[in-house]
């Protein structure tokens, strides 16, 4: 499917939570929903929902509703998640390795395929059926797997430098752990997950 570009980043990151509800709906044998109820379920404003899918064609049907199959289709191709997405992972510590272990049981199509840290007393051990490869393997590894997106998961000091080398090898997206901001060229996008800023937007609500 051609991407459509320019769509807010806003936006992208509702369309897997768009997408898990469906998939929950379809595991419920719900073959259609309104805007209204997802809005409800979801606690989120339905008009935004109808804006946010509209950006990428007309799904709705008048009167009944989005079919839930159809829907779930499309996010599914238009988030490219029609395919396995090989990730690797930067730091076997102790996200890193939990990281590990939970994508394991998951069945997506996002999949840790091969693990790296920088300390030699980690470097063949093994985590779930994952072995951790040297740092020096990283160029090979990537490569070989034809993995495009990472995982980083070192202590903050080390992320810039392993972003670094991670783009170095192909790499053009990257789930970044670590509570550092990291500078990346045109072109590869960095998101990062903050357990700690996310308890601090809560906090407000207190
Ligand atoms: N975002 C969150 O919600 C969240 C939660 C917990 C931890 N963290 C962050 O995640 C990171 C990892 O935390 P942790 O508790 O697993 O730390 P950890 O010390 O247990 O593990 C870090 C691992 O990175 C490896 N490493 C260090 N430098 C490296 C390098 N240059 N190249 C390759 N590997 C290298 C270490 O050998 C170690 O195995 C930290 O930055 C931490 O602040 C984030």
């Amino acid at each position: 499917m051609t991407k459509i570009h320019k769509i807010p980043d806003v936006v992208i990151k509702r369309l897997p939570i768009y997408l898990r509800y469906l998939q929950q709906l379809m595991e419920r044998d719900i073959d259609t929903v309104s805007s209204q109820q997802m809005g409800e379920d979801l606690n989120l404003n339905p008009a935004q929902i109808r804006k946010d899918l509209s950006i990428f064609g007309d799904f709705g049907v008048k009167g009944m509703g989005y079919r839930v199959t159809e829907l779930a289709e499309k996010l599914i191709s238009i988030l490219g998640l029609d395919k396995q997405i090989n990730i690797a992972l930067v730091g076997v510590g102790n996200l890193g390795a939990a990281l590990c272990q939970y994508n394991r049981y998951q069945n997506t199509s996002t999949k840790i395929v091969a693990i790296f840290d920088g300390h030699p007393a980690k470097v063949g051990q093994k985590i779930g059926n994952l072995v951790v490869h040297p740092m020096e393997d990283l160029s090979k590894v990537v490569k070989e797997l034809n993995i495009k997106m990472a995982i980083i998961a070192v202590p903050a000091q080390a992320a810039q430098g392993v972003a670094d080398q991670l783009i170095d090898c192909g790499i053009k997206v990257i789930l970044n752990f670590a509570p550092t901001l990291i500078q990346v060229p045109p072109g590869i996008k960095v998101q990062n997950a903050d357990v700690t800023t996310e308890l601090q937007s809560l906090a407000y609500y207190l």
